[in-house]
């Protein structure tokens, strides 16, 4: 059944680090150091036109190799999936936006994490493929990735769901989403597509996957976890034969469904022996060709990826290769590896006589005389004097910024948190209007509980207010 020039030769799972690529840029010289490990001691001294020279060919090699680099990396496009279902398990921060477009750390929006991975690999042709809830995400990825940020020939694209006189209804999963899309896909004559979801939060070169792939000579290449946690967390697992070459995968199709995940319930086991299962990270680099003969001529009608596209791959014995990822880190501060977001503009945050500990502040707030301990507050959010906030995020407010109440509004309470509230524990989203000595501690205990209608849920203990919702003065919740 299979097409002989779709079977490549055996791949293996390699848990060593992938060789130091040679387009890396090495370190900037510094020339004393250089001249002391001359062989005859002591050096003679370089004349301002050896320096010059020495500098001048250093700097064009670091520029040759930098070029090199993102020329190698620019015939791979990035595929980054926004949402296609209404059963997200973030509900109710995914009642108006997609998991990307979730607020994090302050300043960002989930799917930052994912675009700067590619950035910061030099993958800069970007495609986000958006369907449900889908109007923040594609806001944001227009605005915050205009080109500025981009090489020459790069960019963000959103294609967001759409119809025309070949294609009726939504996308109606990831592997119609790619069919779909590929005339757009196909417009650059890149060697790999790398599909990614964009509602991970991680830190990722993913150099080191293309490499990897490039290197085992694979069609596609899956990304899995190192340590094996990630199977009690419901993740699809790949199953390996002796030689780490791929036999199996199964996706937990419990994972899509549900809100909240339970431990054991999403187990997901294939062999006694767990040296075989791998957790899925759901990342994949396909070669260009192969994905246009998997959705064109092997599975025309398959409508998903992982649970139609992947395992229809396996079994006409295409080759697959896994690379492993014992760690990856989300530091914020990283200088080489940045975290990009939209530029907002917005003036520093202004604290007055606040007490704040092991906290991250977006810009713009108004801090008043408050209590913040083990809180991540989100821009533009304003707190009044003795509100006490532990454990809790809060999202802030979202495109205007508000000191007072502005006419015509139909409460009295502005956005923010009122003066004297307390609240531990709990996420508060976007725009909430938190009234005066309020106190969101869950008193009750409750596991979980739906009181939508007044502005809030409670899901596995924590107290979600919902985006815009009003909570009087004095409520106990
Ligand atoms: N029609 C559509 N239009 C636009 N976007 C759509 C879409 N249908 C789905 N998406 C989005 O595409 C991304 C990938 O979704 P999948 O359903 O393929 O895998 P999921 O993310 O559940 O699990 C994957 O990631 C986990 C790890 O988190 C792995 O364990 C698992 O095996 C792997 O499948 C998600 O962001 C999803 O919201």
């Amino acid at each position: 059944m299979a097409s002989p020039d779709l079977i490549r030769g055996a791949c293996f799972l390699s848990s060593s680090p992938p060789a130091p690529s040679p387009f890396r840029p090495a370190p900037s010289p510094h020339w004393r150091r250089f001249l002391s490990r001359s062989p005859t001691p002591p050096p003679a001294r370089p004349s301002p036109l050896e320096m010059a020279l020495l500098y001048y060919t250093w700097g064009a090699l670091c520029q040759l190799n930098a070029k090199l680099r993102v020329q190698q990396y620019q015939s791979v496009a990035a595929i980054v999936f926004g949402d296609g279902s209404s059963h997200s398990r973030l509900y109710p921060l995914t009642k108006r936006r997609s998991e990307g477009a979730i607020p994090i750390a302050g300043n960002y929006r989930l799917i930052d994490a994912v675009v700067s991975n590619c950035i910061n690999s030099d993958i800069t042709k970007i495609y986000a493929l958006t369907q449900y809830n889908s109007t923040s995400l594609n806001s944001h990825l227009s605005r915050a990735y205009s080109g500025a940020r981009l090489s020459k020939e790069g960019f963000v694209e959103v294609i967001a769901a759409y119809q025309s006189p070949d294609d009726n209804g939504w996308f109606q999963g990831t592997a119609d989403a790619i069919r779909r899309c590929l005339w757009v896909l196909e417009e650059y004559p890149v060697v790999e597509f790398l599909v990614l979801p964009g509602y991970h939060l991680y830190k990722m070169d993913y150099q080191k996957l293309i490499d990897a792939h490039r290197r085992s000579k694979a069609d596609i290449t899956v990304s899995v976890f190192g340590n094996k946690k990630g199977e009690d967390l419901g993740f699809g697992i790949f199953k390996l034969n002796g030689e780490n070459q791929v036999l199996e995968f199964r996706e937990n199709h419990e994972m899509s469904t549900r809100k909240s995940l339970s431990v054991e319930e999403n187990l997901v086991n294939f062999d006694d022996n767990e040296k075989c299962n791998f957790p899925s990270m759901g990342i994949y680099v396909i070669n260009r060709n192969i994905m246009i003969k998997l959705l064109t001529e092997y599975f025309p009608t398959a409508n998903d990826l992982k649970s139609e596209l992947i395992p229809g791959a396996i079994s006409l014995g295409i080759k697959q290769q896994l690379t492993q990822t014992s760690s990856f880190g989300s530091s914020f501060h990283d200088r080489d590896s940045p975290l990009y977001t939209l530029p907002r503009h917005l003036p520093p945050t202004l604290v007055t006589d606040a007490v704040i500990t092991d906290s991250v502040i977006g810009d713009g707030c108004i801090l008043s005389k408050c209590r913040i301990k083990g809180t991540v507050v989100g821009m533009r959010t304003r707190i009044g004097d003795k509100a006490v906030i532990e454990d809790s995020v809060i999202m802030g407010s979202d495109t205007y910024y508000q000191t007072g109440i502005s006419e015509g509004e139909h409460t009295s309470i502005p956005v923010g948190i009122g003066e004297g509230s307390i609240i531990r524990k709990a996420i508060v989203d976007k725009n909430a209007r938190i009234g005066k000595n309020v106190m969101i501690i869950n008193k009750d205990n409750v596991q979980d509980r739906n009181m939508e209608a007044n502005g809030y849920i409670i899901s596995g203990g924590i107290i979600v207010i919902i985006r815009s919702a009003i909570i009087p003065d004095g409520s106990i919740l």
